[in-house]
């Protein structure tokens, strides 16, 4: 495996069947554009899968977990333990996440990256741990070069069994308490903001809370932004072992030729990584959601991104990117399904 396997291009995606997609919208029983973003989306999904009638029937979500040193600075409303317990929960089947993927029929599964306490082995669950969670951002480095470029690769190796499974779509989800200070400071390197602009509550911090994020993930870029030349240098420094994954994943789903889905505040920022990293995989990266922490908007909007949806949710685990696929899945169902002018005997359609 070549050390820079992210920056190989995107799969290319397949012009002649967007231009039979498009050919076929404007032929279906309706005024065109009527169908309005649906139409776009099922032209988007058949260009990307090379096939006129597009599916999202295989929906594949990987969960990656990993705790943060940050939090030792008081940065979540909620205690590392949480991490692991939620891996336990996700197991058991009981997390939001879990009846999503249910009533999807997706298929699910959890890669710890790296938990502060290591557990046991898990049913079902993929132990890939890289370090007991990342070092402490503020003072050091999250990660080391090297421990970057394995969760990057984990995240390649998810993808992979993902694509070998011929999935449809990829959703990556993510657990790991302290992730919005990562993702936070990595999104603030990435668009030279300053924290005030993009930090928020996460799990619920109160006004004192969010005050004391915001000067942690201040004294991170100063301390880390001088040595910070590349995308990866900022992910390194400033993200977590889990958003690593993701974005290795995220790379690796257009060089594999899988649309991805993207969630909310941390899947994004991500995103955002992996198109700093690669911006060929661009194309490859459909986004779900804005959710409610103030970040994600301004993340969005520097991809150039238009979410599907907004329900004012701050969750994570993918729950955002679960909740959009019924969309997806109806945008192909009207395109593959939908009778034409000529087939219904309906005088007008496409001139
Ligand atoms: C019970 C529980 C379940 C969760 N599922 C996702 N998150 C979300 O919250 C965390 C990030 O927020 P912060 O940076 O404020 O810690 C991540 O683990 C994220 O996925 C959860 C958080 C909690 C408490
Ligand atoms: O939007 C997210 O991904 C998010 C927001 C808050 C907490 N956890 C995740």
């Amino acid at each position: 495996m070549s050390a820079l396997w992210w920056s190989q291009s995107a799969a290319r995606s397949h012009e002649p069947v967007a231009e039979q997609a498009r050919s076929r919208q404007a032929q279906l029983t309706k005024p065109p554009g009527s169908l309005g973003r649906l139409e776009t989306l099922a032209i988007e999904l058949a260009t990307l899968q090379g096939q006129p009638n597009p599916s999202v029937d295989r929906v594949w979500i990987s969960i990656f977990a990993a705790d943060h040193g940050v939090v030792a600075e008081g940065v979540s409303a909620f205690p590392q333990s949480v991490t692991g317990e939620m891996l336990r929960n996700f197991v058991a089947g009981g997390a939001a996440i879990n009846v999503l993927a249910r009533e999807l029929g997706a298929s699910f599964e959890l890669i710890d990256l790296g938990l502060a306490v290591p557990i046991d082995p898990l049913p079902g669950v993929r132990h890939l741990a890289i370090a007991p969670g990342t070092a402490n951002l503020r003072c050091q480095p999250a990660m080391t070069e090297a421990q970057c470029e394995q969760a990057l690769l984990a995240g390649r190796q998810v993808l992979l069994g993902a694509a070998g499974e011929g999935a449809h779509l990829f959703i990556g989800g993510e657990m790991g308490i302290g992730n919005t200070t990562a993702a936070s400071a990595l999104a603030c390197a990435l668009l030279d903001l300053p924290a005030e602009r993009l930090v928020g509550p996460g799990t619920g911090l109160g006004a004192q809370g969010l005050a004391n994020k915001v000067r942690i993930v201040n004294e991170a870029l100063s301390l880390h932004l001088p040595a910070c030349s590349t995308p990866l240098d900022c992910l390194t420094r400033l993200g977590g072992l889990e958003i690593a994954a993701l974005v290795g994943a995220f790379i690796a789903a257009s060089q594999f030729g899988v649309p991805v889905l993207v969630d909310g505040f941390i899947c994004s920022v991500a995103a955002l990584c992996a198109i700093r990293m690669n911006p060929s995989c661009r194309d490859w990266l459909l986004f779900s959601h804005q959710g409610a922490e103030p970040g994600h908007g301004p993340v969005l909007a520097a991809l150039d991104a238009e979410p599907l949806l907004s329900l004012g949710m701050r969750l994570g685990e993918g729950s955002g990117a679960a909740l959009a696929v019924p969309l997806l899945r109806a945008a192909c169902a009207l395109h593959n399904q939908m009778a034409t002018f000529s087939e219904a005997a309906i005088s007008g359609g496409a001139r």
